[in-house]
């Protein structure tokens, strides 16, 4: 395993996974799953736990093949992102010297954090930018509480506006139904990413790393439904809303399905499409005023786009209100040219972003 650290040093830049779910989701379980298991890469851990002792940046355990830093007091997403940038930046330069052989960081956010400003730190930090990149955010949802969690919590809604993977924990200690219940709450928040159940951190390790959620190059190839608009559980979802015992069971249960069959949750997704060009200039400007207004509701934001004037895909995303767009390939020649773009906010107005984006078409 080691060897292959000297080879991969100077080679592109290091991955990071974001590993987030509310307290007590199951997140430390799940990473603990993930460092045990032989996947024969080393992995970073750095491990942002609120607590009185401040060892703040102090290599905690160096056993195996981990090296895991907590950072303490305070909040990953707020106060601490300074320290987040100096951790990641020290973490590169030790690697740069040979002093500490990794091949991925995974970040473990503490469950109050918001996991944007996390993202945005690979964005932002020019340093941070070149070094690493962002993989993608995995949000552990507790299949227990986590209807409750979602009901009362912001920062869990904004965890699963942010996923590109979405592991359900608990799966042990609900019904059937109810599980499927949040798997459909779960996917009207957030379509893009997929859900899976994961009792005690069981998953298949290559399902959540190397996602390459956040890379624009990868966007289609990684994920075929991505932008589908027809994401399988979304489509159950649009038929079972109302029919949660299609096996003509009826539940007994109070607590089950019903309680929570018609929420309204604040982050919702949406998607637009289209099959005419965007005029670039009016895109450009459109979108730079609406994440203005929007940007600290807008979750993520994604999208494959058929622009005039280029006979290339441009690939865009964006995290609150840092936008980012770059060409893709070139449309093939029997390919049909459209647009499909995904926003994933909190009371986003959607007419408004339709209705802008009709008004930027060529
Ligand atoms: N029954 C059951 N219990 C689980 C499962 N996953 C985790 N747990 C338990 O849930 C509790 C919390 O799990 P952790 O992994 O510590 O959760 P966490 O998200 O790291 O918690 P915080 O660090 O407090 O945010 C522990 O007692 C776990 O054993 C699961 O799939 N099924």
């Amino acid at each position: 395993m080691s060897q292959s650290n000297a080879a991969k040093t100077s080679a592109g830049p290091i991955p990071v996974t974001v590993l987030t779910g509310f307290l007590g989701a199951g997140k430390t379980t799940l990473l603990n799953r993930i460092l045990s298991e032989n996947h024969g890469q080393k992995i970073a851990v750095i491990e942002n736990e609120f607590g009185p002792e401040s060892i703040d940046n102090d290599l905690l355990v160096q056993d195996r093949d981990e090296q895991i830093i907590e950072m303490n007091n305070g909040c990953v997403c707020c106060t601490v992102r300074g320290d987040l940038v100096r951790i990641l930046d020290e973490l590169r330069a030790k690697r740069a010297l040979g002093k500490l052989g990794f091949d991925r960081v995974i970040i473990e956010t503490t469950g109050m954090a918001n996991p944007g400003p996390v993202c945005q730190t690979f964005f932002i930090d020019d340093s941070i930018a070149s070094a690493y990149m962002l993989d993608g955010v995995i949000t552990v949802v507790d299949a227990k509480h986590g209807h409750e969690t979602l009901d009362t919590q912001t920062e869990a809604q904004n965890q699963v506006g942010f996923a590109d993977r979405i592991l359900v924990s608990k799966v042990d200690l609900v019904e059937d139904a109810e599980f499927q219940d949040l798997r459909a709450r779960l996917v009207r928040m957030n379509p893009r990413a997929a859900i899976t159940p994961a009792n005690f951190g069981q998953a298949d390790i290559r399902e959540l790393l190397d996602l390459h959620g956040f890379n624009l190059n990868a966007i289609l190839d990684i994920d075929p439904q991505f932008l589908e608009g027809e994401h399988p559980d979304a489509a159950e979802d649009a038929h079972s809303h109302d029919h949660h015992h299609h096996d003509g069971e009826a539940c007994e249960h109070p607590s089950h399905s019903h309680a929570h069959a018609h929420h309204d949750d604040a982050i919702k997704a949406f998607i637009f499409k289209s099959d005419r060009a965007f005029d670039p200039v009016r895109l450009e400007e459109f979108l730079s005023g609406i994440v203005q207004v929007y940007g600290p509701d807008l979750l993520r934001y994604k999208g494959v786009l058929f622009v005039k004037g280029s006979n290339r895909r441009l690939l865009f995303q964006g995290v609150h209100q840092l936008m980012g767009a770059e060409p893709g390939r070139a449309w093939l020649a029997n390919e049909k040219r459209n647009t499909k773009m995904v926003f994933i906010g909190r009371n986003l107005p959607q007419d408004i972003f339709n209705l802008g984006l009709e008004q930027c078409l060529a």
